[in-house]
């Protein structure tokens, strides 16, 4: 039996993606007439997947929500036009994923964001070859915390256990509910304190995540 596959979150964790998703957002929003976000704020919106974000958004500009449908569909597809020139790929994510397959590991991604833009995303950062599962936003009618995303990611790595690496809450609550292992990296978009999350390890430098990993079976 090979070892135990490993599945990641994205935003936050393989990639600090917030420049690409808030000059999106602000393109979108200052066309509407509105103020442009700056980058904390922003940041502060993502978690809970793009609709949620303009749901956000346009709450803190007070925004009547009729507008959703709308303005999420012109998010949608100017984030799509390009999600990664602005995009960064976290130091030493690679390497940890290069080792992490070495070992003979199976790994998955496990997302909020919408599949179609996450799969984009991976194959403009030259990711997509890592992952033999892909499941984001919109694959099923639940987003995470809902474990069953991270579920599917599992059946279709064709095994019943995982290690989940995440940086959020969600990502936490979402291992949790699975009965997964959470690694839980601390330099993504986190809101809380570290300690605060359910976790069974936390790093904040990918050369640690290869021995957490092993550490956990
Ligand atoms: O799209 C989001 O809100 C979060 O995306 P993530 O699940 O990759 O962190
Ligand atoms: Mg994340």
């Amino acid at each position: 039996m090979s070892p135990v596959p490993v599945i990641f979150d994205l935003d936050g964790t393989l990639i600090d993606s917030v420049p690409d998703i808030a000059f999106a957002l602000n393109a979108v929003f200052t066309e509407a007439g509105q103020e442009a976000f700056d980058l904390a704020t922003v940041t502060s919106f993502i978690g809970n997947g793009l609709p949620n974000l303009v749901q956000k958004a346009m709450l803190a500009r007070g925004m009547d929500l009729a507008g959703h449908p709308q303005m999420n569909a012109a998010m949608q597809a100017r984030y799509r036009e390009d999600p990664s020139s602005r995009t960064r790929i976290y130091p030493g994510a690679l390497a940890a994923l290069d080792q992490l397959q070495a070992q003979g590991r199976k790994l998955g991604l496990c997302t909020n964001k919408p599949e179609e833009a996450a799969r984009l995303i991976l194959d403009q950062l030259n990711l997509s070859s890592y992952f033999a599962s892909v499941v984001g936003g919109g694959r099923l009618a639940v987003l995470k915390p809902d474990p069953a995303p991270l579920q599917l990611c599992m059946a279709e790595l064709g095994r019943d256990e995982a290690i989940y690496v995440g940086d959020s809450e969600v990502d936490a609550e979402t291992a949790l509910a699975a009965g997964l292992p959470f690694l839980l990296y601390t330099e993504g978009y986190r809101k809380s304190p570290a300690e605060t999350l359910p976790q069974t390890a936390a790093f904040s430098d990918f050369a640690e995540l290869p021995w957490l990993v092993a550490e956990q079976g």
